[in-house]
């Protein structure tokens, strides 16, 4: 499929000599990458013992190539949230955010996920990250990432932008801005559905959409904090020109200066875009000729001055013994199938009990919430079913009984189409795992393991 034509005269008229290896890379198949999940298991060990030819992704320590031939979103350990399928240019997004342990952090354009589960991966659980989608059914896709990869510390929200920013004023330390954007960076010669939506008005309209965001950002934005912005598109109007109108409206923030970037990223081109502020060249273009991914464009910025004080939130501390006794028999049914919790506090909430990793969460109800903290399971009559969510949340350690088979033992797959399979065991809810990696529940009676493996995740017809 032809590429659309002013797209090629623009790229002809900015990269001039350039344009040939352009047009050659866009010929070429793309780059695949996956990125592990450190919350399940280190970059480092997975490589050791992946089943996969992986090479490192010199822009993100936990990125790796695979092979076109290879089918890593078609194996148990994708199941289990091992490693989250990514672009390897939109890795470089996560990395240069790098969310931290105990940081306040809002994804604010986040379906499907990958630069959240990034995040997440980096905050190891500790902290608040908030990954918000203004798309209902793409937000629903976005809470199904977080509970595969497991992640404990996240609230997924399906809010507008603005009504986020009444919310929520000065109140993230970082803020990733993975704007929707023209697609042009995932075009290729072979067609992407993007190319047959492109059309030469575009980027101006995704600009002044980008403007509304972007406000929207610097309002929840603490000060000192970081806010990281991205496209992945080549159109100067989206990239250079969004950034440097932002700049005009908004004096508080500053362009970072990234301490040694990666040699394969290129700087951003100011020049390009109309009145385009100079700092912005501190920003990177991501080239699929210059390296192995699709085109990308990131900016990390500053909003300058102090933080404003915050109030202090705490969970409600049991005061007398018949609180506290009730609050047990409330986890009591939970610690019946696990041995321990990640930090924090348990809620009730109709026949649902949540894990709360953070104080904060228990402010956001009057929100669209999606997710929040660790859904732990449901009290029906006279017993407690666990959730799915709470398989991918523990390590197989932390559960009284396991199935852990090989990932190439039949059982496994049969597992995943929704299949019971004789496993002879301990009678009760089992954590079933491929190789250590936890991938649901089953449970168990007479040498049977019956199927709770979620219909709507069964490999069924695949
Ligand atoms: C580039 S995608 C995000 C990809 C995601 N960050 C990831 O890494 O998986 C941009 C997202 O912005 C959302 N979006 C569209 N219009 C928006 C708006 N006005 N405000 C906020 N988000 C919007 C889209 O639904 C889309 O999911």
């Amino acid at each position: 499929m032809a590429l659309p034509i002013e797209f090629e005269q623009r790229m002809q008229r900015l990269l001039g000599d350039e344009y040939p290896a352009f047009q050659d890379a866009l010929a070429r198949p793309q780059a695949r990458g996956l990125r592990v999940n450190p919350l399940k298991i280190s970059p480092a060990a997975f490589a050791g013992h992946a089943p996969f030819s992986l090479t490192p992704v010199p822009w993100a320590e936990e990125g790796f190539f695979y092979p076109e031939t290879e089918r890593p979103g078609r194996h148990p350990y994708y199941e289990a949230g091992a490693y989250y399928i990514q672009e390897p240019s939109a890795m470089a997004v996560g990395a240069l955010a790098d969310a931290q342990p105990g940081e306040t952090v809002l994804d604010l354009c986040a379906a499907p996920g990958g630069k959240t589960t990034h995040l997440a991966g980096r905050m190891r659980g500790a902290g608040l990250l908030v990954a918000n989608e203004i798309n209902t059914s793409r937000a629903a896709v976005l809470a199904q990432s977080v509970e595969r990869m497991g992640i404990p510390n996240c609230v997924v929200l399906n809010e507008t932008p603005e009504r986020l920013a009444q919310y929520f004023p000065g109140f993230f330390d970082k803020i990733v801005v993975d704007a929707p954007c023209s697609g042009e960076g995932m075009f290729r010669k072979d067609g992407n559905p993007a190319q047959d939506e492109w059309t030469p008005e575009l980027p101006a309209f995704c600009a002044e959409r980008q403007a509304g965001i972007l406000d929207c950002a610097a309002d929840m934005l603490r000060g000192g904090g970081i806010l990281v912005y991205s496209t992945c598109t080549f159109a100067p109007e989206e990239d250079e020109g969004t950034l440097s109108r932002f700049l005009e409206r908004h004096p508080d923030f500053e362009m970072v200066q990234v301490a040694d970037p990666p040699i394969l990223f290129a700087p951003a081109r100011p020049d390009w875009a109309e009145n385009g502020n100079p700092s912005v060249a501190a920003a990177f273009r991501l080239w699929p000729h210059q390296l192995d991914g699709e085109g990308h464009f990131a900016a990390v910025l500053r909003k300058t001055g102090a933080p404003a004080e915050q109030p202090e939130v705490t969970f409600p501390a049991a005061r007398t013994k018949k609180e506290q006794e009730a609050y047990e028999r409330m986890i009591q049914p939970v610690l019946e199938h696990v041995r321990e919790l990640p930090n924090g506090c348990v809620r009730q909430r109709k026949d649902r009990l949540y894990l709360l990793t953070d104080p904060r969460m228990q402010e956001v109800d009057e929100l669209r919430v999606r997710a929040c903290g660790v859904e732990l399971g449901t009290l029906r009559k006279n017993r407690f079913e666990p959730s799915h969510a709470l398989a991918h949340a523990l390590p197989p350690a932390a559960f009284y009984r396991v199935c852990d088979l090989p990932a190439d033992d039949p059982r496994v797959e049969q597992y995943l189409r929704g299949e019971t399979f004789p496993w002879d065991g301990e009678k009760g809810w089992t954590a079933v795992a491929a190789d250590g990696f936890v991938l649901g529940w089953g449970k168990c009676a007479g040498g049977i393991m019956k199927n709770h493996y979620p219909r709507g995740l069964r490999w069924v017809g695949r």
